[in-house]
């Protein structure tokens, strides 16, 4: 399969924070913003693959600054590398603050997707190639973020892990 770049999978999404959104601290309710991140990532794979996508797993979330009512949110997705089936997607999220509309980063995100057909099996989906030296570095760490999330879930054992263990262990 032809690579595509993790360009061609960009998706931007904004989202105004309205009341029915908050907590009771009146910032953006941390469930609501897994929605919207969920979206977003799951067009970003979409985009990527053009097949049917399902959230296979949420590999990390980080809620770095609350984000208040009123608040004009920017999700950016992006597919930052590609195994068989499954994908990981980065989702970087912004708020716009003050008057002067500075671009602040408030969150961040990895999803891995999986590409399925009619009946739900995995299917193949082409490789990433990546461009930026940010999306090269996101591509370089896909391999361990997959092997840490396939342990947490139960399909990898810890001593299959070699890349994630060479993080900890020097031989
Ligand atoms: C023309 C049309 C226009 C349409 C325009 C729409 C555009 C926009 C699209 C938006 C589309 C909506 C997006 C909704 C997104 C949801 O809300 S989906 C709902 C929530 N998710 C689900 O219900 C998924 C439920 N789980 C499953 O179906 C299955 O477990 C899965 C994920 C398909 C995996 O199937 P499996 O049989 O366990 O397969 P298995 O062979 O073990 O693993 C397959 C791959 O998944 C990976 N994997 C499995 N588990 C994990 C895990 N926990 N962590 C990481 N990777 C994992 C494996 O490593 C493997 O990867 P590869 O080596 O193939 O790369």
């Amino acid at each position: 399969m032809k690579p595509k770049k993790p360009s061609e999978s960009l998706t931007i999404m904004t989202e105004l924070v309205l009341p029915n959104d908050t907590n009771n601290l009146k910032n953006l309710f941390g469930g609501q913003l897994l929605s919207w991140m969920d979206r977003c990532a799951a067009i970003a794979a979409h985009r990527h693959c053009k097949r049917i996508v399902v959230t296979a797993s949420v590999n990390h979330v980080s809620f770095q600054h609350p984000i208040p009512e009123g608040s004009i949110v920017t999700l950016e997705a992006k597919v930052s590398r590609a195994f068989y089936s499954s994908m990981e997607v980065f989702v970087d999220v912004f708020i716009e603050e003050n008057a002067r509309g500075e671009r602040i980063k408030a969150n961040e995100a990895i999803y891995t997707f999986v590409a399925v057909d009619q009946l739900g099996n995995p299917i193949q989906v082409p490789p990433v190639e990546p461009e930026t030296e940010l999306e090269k570095k996101r591509y370089d760490g896909a391999l361990r973020r997959r092997q840490l999330a396939l342990i947490l879930s139960g399909k990898m054992k810890p001593e299959e892990a070699t890349e994630l263990k060479a993080l900890f262990i020097k031989e």
